[in-house]
């Protein structure tokens, strides 16, 4: 009999809905190794970070949290931020903490359109549309730099500076992959967003780097666009979109824009990848912790499992990750949905919905 293959998996829940829709991944994970007949297997170390942690601790995560992760084979994630904790402090101390401490440089965030789910969108071809979001996801817009209250100009006179930071490596190796995933994609199209007619040193020289490095991949179509009107584009014209690169702060605010136009923000994965795979990847739901429904255990679990999926993938189980990603679109074609979506099903229910509808997945291969 062939060896169990053990994937160490480091799991941070963090806060509100990040611990209900982690648990119901690692349900689905569980499964999965069971079914596997002892191929593989998952060794979870689950660590308690995040708000309720910092109350008790005055920090996000262990001084050496960062430096702990290196030794997994990947990161699942939950969301971090909850009332009584100011959320730069709980978003800088934990997930970009663990993003940027381990250079998980490209973030990549796929917008499905699945079956069955309401759609927000008005257009004609509306089932077959899907793209895929890669921010960069180490400097831009979140790069920490700046302060305030300088030269003591004191209350009322405050001053505070935000500085973004664009460098030509950070820039070329996030449009080079955007271009290298473009190549395994149906369309080999990529569409490069900056704000550069405001925004005259950062965006400009990303542009130029954009400019530059497309010419090196003349089998793949090369558009630019600004962001104001991308974010129209992305309402109008999801038809043309493929593979759409942007900085962090402008693919963290289209992302958003991306998974509501498919039907909910609770429907949309993430792989907060380190491409030359020096450290662990991280994989997370698009979004936060949302705790105006925390609690009540009517979370949407499918950008949660749907990351599992592309951590089972990054893994190389890629078979286990497909049959994954079919289960849940079986799962909302069957009309098993959870709230924000139109549907009357709690957490568990679209959670046991996908475990069983895997069996039925495998069984029609
Ligand atoms: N990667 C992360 O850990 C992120 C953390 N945050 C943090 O999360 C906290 C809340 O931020 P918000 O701006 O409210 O964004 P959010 O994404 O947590 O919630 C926005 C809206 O979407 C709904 N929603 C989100 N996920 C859902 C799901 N799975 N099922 C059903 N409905 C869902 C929420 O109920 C809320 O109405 C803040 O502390 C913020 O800093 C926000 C975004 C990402
Ligand atoms: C922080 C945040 O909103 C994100 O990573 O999507
Ligand atoms: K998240
Ligand atoms: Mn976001």
């Amino acid at each position: 009999m062939e060896e169990t293959k053990t994937f160490r998996l480091a799991v941070i829940p963090g806060d509100g809905i990040g611990k209900e829709v982690i648990a119901a991944g690692l349900q689905v994970l569980d499964h999965i190794a069971e079914e596997s007949g002892g191929r593989f297997a998952f060794e979870k170390d689950t660590f308690p970070w995040g708000c309720e942690y910092y109350l008790e601790h005055g920090k996000m995560m262990d001084e050496d949290g960062v430096e702990k992760m290196k030794g997994y084979d990947a990161i699942y994630f939950g969301a971090v931020g909850f009332p009584g904790v100011p959320d730069h402090v709980s978003l800088w101390g934990l997930r970009l903490a663990i993003c940027q401490g381990l250079d998980q440089w490209a973030n990549v965030r796929p917008i499905e359109f699945l079956p069955g789910v309401p759609r927000r969108l008005n257009h004609p071809d509306v089932d077959t549309l899907n793209w895929v979001l890669v921010r960069e996801n180490s400097e831009g817009e979140y790069s920490g730099i700046g302060g305030r209250n300088f030269a003591g100009r004191g209350p009322g006179k405050e001053v505070a500076v935000q500085s973004a930071l664009f460098t030509e490596h950070g820039c070329e190796r996030i449009i080079r992959f955007a271009f290298e995933l473009a190549r395994t994609r149906k369309r080999k199209r990529v569409l490069s967003v900056t704000k550069s007619n405001a925004q005259q040193y950062g965006m400009v020289l990303w542009d130029e780097v954009f400019a530059r490095v497309s010419k090196e991949y003349p089998d793949v179509e090369a558009e630019q666009g600004l962001v104001d009107a991308v974010a129209a584009h992305f309402v109008l014209r999801p038809e043309e979109l493929e593979v759409v690169v942007a900085s962090n702060l402008f693919a963290d605010i289209l992302s958003d824009l991306g998974s509501a136009l498919a039907g909910s923000l609770g429907l949309a994965p993430s792989a907060n990848l380190d491409p030359e795979r020096k450290a662990p990847s991280m994989f997370e739901s698009v979004h936060g912790s949302a705790p105006d429904i925390a609690g009540q255990g009517i979370a949407n679990p499918i950008g949660s499992i749907a990351s599992a999926a592309m951590m089972l993938s990054h893994l190389g189980l890629e078979e286990e990750a497909e049959q994954l990603n079919r289960a849940i679109a079986e799962t909302t074609r069957q009309g098993i949905m959870t709230r924000d979506i139109g549907g009357t099903h709690d957490t568990a229910g679209v959670t046991e919905a996908i475990i069983r509808n895997l069996a039925a997945v495998k069984a029609t291969e």
